[in-house]
Parts: C-alpha cells; structure tokens; sequence
C-alpha cells in the first residue's frame, strides 16, 4: 500500500495494484522479488538451512488441487510434508464428521427443543403439517362476509377473530367480519369495508360510498364493486397454504426465524433438531493479554473474543474458553479431559520451542486427518482424532492464519456435525489482480461492491485490519488471479446473514 487514496472501505484498503508487495506477506513478497523463476523461494523464515528448495517437487494440478493422499511438494518443512491442498483439506474435514454414524443426512442423534430454543438449529426431520393452514375457511380482510348476491341484509352482531363459529348465513344476508375470523358457513364472499356502504335503510351495497377512483369509460366495472361480488373472494380457504401432514420443509433445513414462525403456525410446540456440536476453545500463549495495552513483549489475546462468536455462527455451542499456558502437560491434561466434542487450540501448531500441539497429540495417540495446508495464511492448520466421536482443529496463532483454519478446517467440520448444508460454492470478478503464492492457494478479504470482489490490503497473516472490513474471503488459486477474474468467494456471517440470525 503505497498510495494514502488506495486506501478506502473502511479503512481496510482495497488493492490497486497486483505487483504491490503490501499486498502480500512479507515472506510472499520476498519469495516474487527473489525468485526469477516465480516460482519462490519458500518462506525465508521458515525453511531450514540445507533444506531442499521449495518447489522442487511434482508441480500442482492446474486448477491447485491435489489428492488428499498425495504427499505435499513441499518437503522442506517436516510440518509440511503430509500438507493437503485447500479443496481437498475441506473434504476431509466434512468426511470425518460424518464418521461414525454412516449417514450423511443425520450425523448425530436429534433431540427435541422447543422453539424458543432452536433458532439457528438445523432440522433433524422433515416439517410436515400439523393441521390445514389456514385450519378454517377465514377472511382475508376487514368488511362483510356475504351470502349471494346483494344488496344485504346486515345482521347486527359481527364476527371476530379467535371466536367460536357462527351461525350459517342465508342468501342475501351479510354479517361485519374482522381479517382472520372463521367465515360463517355459506359465506359467499367477502366484500371489503372500503368496497361496502350500507343505506339509510342500513342495507348493504357493494359499492363506495364515493367514487374512489378516477371516472372509468362507461361499462367498465371494478372487481369487488357494483351489486355482485366474486364468488369466493377475499376468503382464504381451509387448507389454502397446506393440509395436515404434507411436508413443509425437509430435514437438514436451518431454523431461521421464518422456520419458526412456519413451525409455530403449522402446531409445533418444539423442533426435533441436530444439537450444536459442543465446542471447547484453548487459546494457548504465554504471551497474550487478556486487557490492557500491549507492553513488554506481551500482546492482546485477540482470538478468544473472535472465536466464540464465529464459532456460533457457524453452527456450534462454545461450552468453555480456556487460557492455557505454553507448558506442555497442561495443554496434556486440557485436551484429555475435555468431554466437547470439538476442541479447538489456537497457536502453537508450528515447531517452535513452546509449540505443543503437536507432541501432545502424538501422546494422546491421536489421528492426524490434516496436518498443514496448502493454504496461505495458515498453512500450519491441523485436525485430528483425539478419541471417538472428538476431534480437535489446531489454529495457526496468527490471528487472520487462524481464521483461515476456521473456514478451512473447523467450518465443514462443524457444518457437518451441525447438519446444516453446505453453502452453494459462488464466484465473482476481482475487481484487480491478485498476486497469487507460487504453489499454494491464498484466502484474501475483499469487499463486494456491486458485481465485483475488491480485494483488501492488510491481508498479512497477523493483521485482522482486512477481515475486519470484509465482506468475503476470496479463494485465490496458485498463481493469483487477473483482473476481472471470476473468483470463489467465502461469505463471512455477518455479511450473508447479519448478526441477529448468525450470532446467537
Ligand atoms: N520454523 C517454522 N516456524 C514457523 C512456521 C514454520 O512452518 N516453520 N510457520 C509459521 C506460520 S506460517 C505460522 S501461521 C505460525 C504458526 O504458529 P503457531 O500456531 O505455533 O502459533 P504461535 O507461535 O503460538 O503464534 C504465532 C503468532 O501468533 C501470535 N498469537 C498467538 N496466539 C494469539 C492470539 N490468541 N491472539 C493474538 N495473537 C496470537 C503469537 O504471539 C505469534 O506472534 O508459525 C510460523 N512459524
Ligand atoms: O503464513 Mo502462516 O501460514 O502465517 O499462517
């Protein structure tokens, strides 16, 4: 980011140039200038002295995805050698939730909630009707319910709402009805207050009592006016909507509010639902303040009040938040005794001196699904199987790296366990061309303005200041993007589904 009015939306700073190094991690950025071949030199940082090259491996598949069992090109890093690619990371991650069960329509046991409760909850069963809606023949509006043709003869008491039914009406007699009120039987019609006046002899006429409309060409008549009314106008018929039993909505369906309000009206008093997976989050980190302003060497813990919110958006229950000091019986004991049925660490997945992931993992005699990621930021992401029916998603502590995991790994995974569908993958044009990792896919925060992404500076992987202003991740191939490129975007909740909905 160079120029002070490239910088916009937000103050997040939408890219305009693809050949800016702001817009890529310092490592990335090094690894173009290098590297004549474009290929890269790996991440300087990372890669260890006499260490083969970057890149010398088989090349990527053209569209950057790969087999989950092919081992990753890049054997320079021991963290890295069973790296998959981003595609097929997420497939095992959406795999391993449905183990267990075999079914992919129901991966857990449902459980009745009652509706006040299960707003964000995924139906474990098919929405059939409990009764007819509208369970009564029922006005659709304020006025008269009428029998035959008029005028009529008004009958004095009228009909409300939520009352018993009355009796019949004769041919030629009307009677004043509310909107939602049981038509009494042999109602012909309904003839709206607007389109009614009764005479000085109180009888009733379809017509207003004063012309509401500019003149009409002599013979044109208006619905619901003149003497007659349309047979069945203005009355919703029992059944209109559906019959008792038919199915409404399928399993697997999100409970919006609407399903609430469908479910409410259809009889139900509570939702037979996927419960939330149960979510325990350990933030790891000597180093991390939980208040205050940075001081000597330590920093704010900016994890633990990102997560657990995100988390709920996508579809789980966060029983506990955990500090957990870099100490690695600690992280033993944390992870062994945790009932969740996913624990998720965030740091200490690299190979540094306090980075326990790992070995505690190999203690506990865990199955590592994933272990890295061909995925930039995050590409030390994990997931494993710490016991049946638990599984735990390492988070770079990077903190846009951990996000990465998120919507990598913990995302399908959860999404599964939850039984909610997966969202329909959409593409759309960046607006500038994006500098792509030599060999791995980027997840980029961009912004959406009209028919086009606008990727965002910031994007490094310990600086939140792009995702905090983005609307979407986009899902950059190896390579980058050109100008214009259609684009696989990442919605974030807030911006498909706004927070009342997805945060609760
Ligand atoms: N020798 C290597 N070193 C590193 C590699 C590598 O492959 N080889 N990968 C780098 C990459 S990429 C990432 S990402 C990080 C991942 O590191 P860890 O998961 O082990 O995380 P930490 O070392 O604990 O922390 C990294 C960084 O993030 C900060 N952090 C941690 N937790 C939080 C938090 N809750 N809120 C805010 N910031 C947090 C931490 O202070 C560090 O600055 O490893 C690289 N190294
Ligand atoms: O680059 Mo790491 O992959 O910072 O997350």
């Amino acid at each position: 980011m160079n120029a002070p009015e490239a910088r916009a939306d937000k103050g997040a700073g939408v890219t305009d140039d693809a050949e800016d190094p702001d817009d890529l991690d310092v490592e990335e950025a090094l690894a173009l200038v290098n590297d004549p071949s474009g290929r890269g030199p790996g991440d300087p940082a990372r890669a260890r002295a006499g260490a083969p090259r970057r890149g010398d491996g088989p090349r990527p598949a053209a569209d950057g995805r790969s087999p989950a069992t092919r081992p990753s090109r890049h054997d320079d890093r021991h963290d890295d050698r069973h790296a998959l690619s981003w595609p097929a990371a997420r497939a095992v991650a959406e795999r391993a939730a449905r183990r267990g069960t075999g079914s992919p329509a129901a991966p857990r046991a449902p459980v009745p909630v009652p509706l006040d409760a299960a707003l964000g909850l995924t139906l474990a069963a098919p929405l059939t009707a409990l009764t007819d809606l509208p369970s009564f023949d029922t006005s659709a509006m304020d006025g008269w319910a009428v029998s035959g043709p008029g005028p009529w003869a008004v009958r004095e008491e009228g009909v409300l709402a939520g009352h018993a039914e009355h009796p019949p009406l004769t041919d030629g007699e009307a009677v004043r009805i509310a909107t939602g009120a049981r038509v009494p039987p042999d109602t012909t019609a309904v003839l709206r207050s607007e389109h009614g006046h009764t005479d000085d002899n109180g009888r009733l006429h379809a017509a207003p009592p004063r012309p509401a409309a500019p003149p009409r060409p002599p013979g044109a008549s208006r619905a619901g006016t003149g003497s007659t009314v349309a047979h069945g106008q203005d009355i919703r018929p029992r059944g209109q909507e559906c019959r008792s039993g038919e199915q409404l909505l399928s399993a697997g369906t999100l409970v919006t509010p609407a399903v609430l309000g469908l479910a409410a009206a259809a009889g139900y008093d509570t939702l037979s639902t996927l419960p939330r997976p149960r979510v325990e989050v350990l933030v790891l980190g000597d180093e991390l303040l939980t208040g205050g302003l940075p001081h000597d060497g330590l920093i704010r813990d900016a994890l633990g009040p990102m997560l657990p919110p995100w988390l709920r958006a996508l579809g789980a229950e966060v029983t506990a938040v955990r500090r957990v000091r870099d100490d690695a019986q600690t992280l033993y004991k944390a992870i062994t005794r945790s009932g969740a049925d996913v624990v998720l660490t965030t740091g200490g997945t690299a190979a540094g001196p306090v980075d326990h992931v790992h070995p505690t993992l190999r203690r506990i005699g865990a199955e590592l699904l994933v272990d890295g990621v061909e995925v930039r930021p995050g590409h030390p992401m994990l997931l494993a199987r710490t016991k049946e029916n638990q599984y735990l998603v390492g988070l770079p502590g990077n903190p846009l790296a951990a996000v990465s995991g998120l919507l990598t790994l913990a995302e399908p995974l959860l999404r599964t366990l939850a039984g909610r569908p997966a969202p329909e993958p959409y593409t759309m044009p960046l607006r500038n061309a994006v500098q792509g990792h030599p060999h791995d896919t980027r997840l980029v925060p961009v912004v959406l303005r009209g028919d086009v992404a606008l990727p965002l500076h910031y994007n490094g992987p310990a600086m939140l200041r792009g995702i905090a202003a983005a609307d979407a991740l986009a899902v950059v191939p190896p390579g980058g993007t050109r100008p214009g490129q259609e684009t696989e975007l990442l919605d974030l909740p807030w911006a498909s589904g706004g927070i009342g909905v997805c945060f609760t």
